[in-house]
C-alpha cells in the first residue's frame, strides 16, 4: 500500500498545498495556507474527482500519473466549480481527450463560460450512479453550500464521501492528509473560520444537505480543503451542523473601534463587568487590528454580542460598518446585541448601529450607550448597565 497517496480502497490523494497566497479569497489570511484536494480513483475505470488551482498544475499531474501512469482517466467528476479546484480542467481535458466529465446540469455552462471546455458529459441528477468497478459512486445534489452547482460524491463501496467545499477547513497538510496520521490541534479553529467566511451565510442548505447525507454510513470525508476525515467524522459534522444552525456557546464578542482610545475605554468597562458577572468567554477585537475573519469566526462561536464605535464623518467607524456587513450578508440568528459609541460635537454612530440592530433582528439586552468625548461616573455606570443585561441574558439560557 503506497500510504503517501492511499486513502481506502482503490482511492488516493492528488491534492496539492498552497504556501504561497497570503488572502484567501482575496479576503481571508492563511496563517496556515490552505490545500486544494482533488483524489483518484484507480479501478477499472478511472475516475478523478475535483481538480486542483491551476498554478500547480504540473505537480498534480506528477501525482497522477505516478498511481496510474499513462493509462487514461475515464470520468472527471466535477463536485464543485470555484476556480481554485475547477482551475485546472482545462489542462486536464487537454492531457485526457477523451475524459467524460460528471456534473449537474448547473456544473456544465460553468464549465464552458469559465474555460471553453465542452465535449462528452455525463449530466447526473439526484442520486444517480456510477459504477467504476470495485467502487460504485452515487451523487447527491447539495445546491448552494456554497455555490448552485455544489454536489458531493459517495462511495458506496467503501462509505466515502467527497463532500466538495463541505467539512472544509483552512490549512496546508503538512506530510500526511489522514486525520489518523497527523496531529489535528491546528483544523479546528480554521475549520470554524473557514466555515464562519466562507459558507457561513448558507446555513440552510448546509443544513438541507446534512439531512440529505443522514441516512449514509460515511467511514471517510474527503473534503477538497484540509484533512481526510476518518477518527473524527462525528466531531466534524458536528461542527458544520452547529454553525449552520446559528447555534453557539455561552460568551461575548465585543468587537469596537477606537481612534483615541476613549470607545476603547468603554470596552474595558463592559468586558471587566461582564467578567464580574460570571461570564468567562469574553473575546474582545479591536477591529483596526483583528482581521474580521476572525472577528466573524467568534461571532458564529458566541451567543453575546456588543459592537462599539466612535462616530467618523458622521458616520460609524468605517471598520465597524463593514463588519455589520458582513455580520448581516452571512444572516448570523439568534444573537444577543449590546452597543455603545461616542462622539465629539454631533452623535451618529449610535444611531446607524440601531438601524443594523434592527435589519440583523438580534434580540437587543439594554439601552445603547452614547459618550461624549470622554469617560464620566455616568458613562461607567451606562456601560456596566449593559454588561449585567447582557450576562443576566446569557445566564437566563442556563435555565
Ligand atoms: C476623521 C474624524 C471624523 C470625525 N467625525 C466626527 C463627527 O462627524 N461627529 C462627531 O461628533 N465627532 C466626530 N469625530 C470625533 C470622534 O468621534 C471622537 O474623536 C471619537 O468619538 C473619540 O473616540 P476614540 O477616542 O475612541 O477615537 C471625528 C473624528 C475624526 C478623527
Amino acid at each position: 500500500m503506497n500510504q503517501k497517496t492511499m486513502i481506502k480502497g482503490k482511492i488516493h490523494y492528488v491534492g496539492v498545498n498552497d504556501r504561497n497566497k497570503h488572502l484567501f479569497e482575496g479576503l481571508w489570511p492563511l496563517p496556515y495556507g490552505v490545500s486544494y484536494n482533488s483524489y483518484l480513483i484507480d479501478d477499472e475505470t478511472v475516475a478523478l474527482i475535483d481538480t486542483v488551482d491551476a498554478c500547480y498544475f504540473e505537480v498534480y499531474l506528477r501525482k497522477i500519473k505516478s498511481i496510474i501512469g499513462e493509462r487514461p482517466i475515464q470520468y472527471l467528476i466535477i463536485n464543485h466549480m470555484e476556480p481554485d479546484h475547477s482551475g485546472s480542467i482545462r489542462l486536464i481535458k487537454q492531457h485526457y481527450p477523451d475524459i467524460i466529465i460528471v456534473g449537474n446540469k448547473q456544473t456544465f455552462g460553468m464549465i464552458e463560460g469559465y474555460y471553453g471546455v465542452t465535449g462528452e458529459q455525463y449530466v447526473v441528477k439526484d442520486e444517480d450512479f456510477l459504477a467504476l468497478g470495485h467502487h460504485k459512486l452515487r451523487f447527491y445534489l447539495t445546491p448552494m453550500v456554497h455555490w448552485p452547482e455544489t454536489m458531493m460524491t459517495f462511495d458506496e463501496t467503501e462509505g466515502v464521501l467527497f463532500s466538495g467545499d463541505g467539512f472544509g477547513c483552512f490549512g496546508t497538510l503538512d506530510g500526511g492528509f489522514l486525520d489518523t496520521r497527523i496531529n489535528t490541534d491546528r483544523y479546528w479553529d480554521e475549520m470554524v473560520r473557514y466555515y464562519s467566511n466562507i459558507v457561513g451565510k448558507y446555513g440552510s442548505p448546509v443544513q438541507k444537505a446534512l439531512q440529505k447525507l443522514g441516512g449514509l454510513h460515511i467511514t471517510t470525508i474527503c473534503s477538497t480543503h484540509g484533512p481526510v476525515w476518518t477518527d473524527y467524522i462525528n466531531k466534524v459534522i458536528g461542527i458544520y451542523d452547529k454553525l449552520s444552525r446559528y447555534a453557539a456557546d455561552e460568551g461575548v464578542v465585543i468587537a469596537y473601534g477606537s481612534m483615541y482610545g476613549h470607545t476603547e475605554q468603554m470596552a474595558e468597562a463592559i468586558a471587566a463587568e461582564l467578567s464580574a458577572q460570571g461570564v468567562k468567554n469574553i473575546v474582545m477585537h479591536n477591529v483596526s487590528k483583528s482581521n474580521p475573519s476572525y472577528i466573524i469566526a467568534d461571532i458564529f462561536k458566541y451567543r453575546g454580542l456588543i459592537i462599539g464605535s466612535p462616530t467618523y464623518s458622521n458616520q460609524i467607524y468605517p471598520d465597524i460598518e463593514s463588519l455589520l456587513s458582513k455580520i448581516l450578508i452571512r444572516e448570523v440568528k439568534g444573537r444577543y446585541l449590546g452597543y455603545f459609541g461616542s462622539f465629539t460635537w454631533a452623535g451618529a454612530a449610535v444611531k446607524r448601529m440601531a438601524e443594523f440592530a434592527e435589519k440583523s433582528k438580534f434580540e437587543i439586552v439594554a439601552d445603547p450607550v452614547e459618550m461624549k468625548q470622554a469617560m464620566k461616573d455616568i458613562t461607567y455606570e451606562q456601560c456596566e448597565h449593559l454588561a449585567r443585561s447582557m450576562a443576566e441574558r446569557l445566564k437566563k439560557d442556563r435555565e
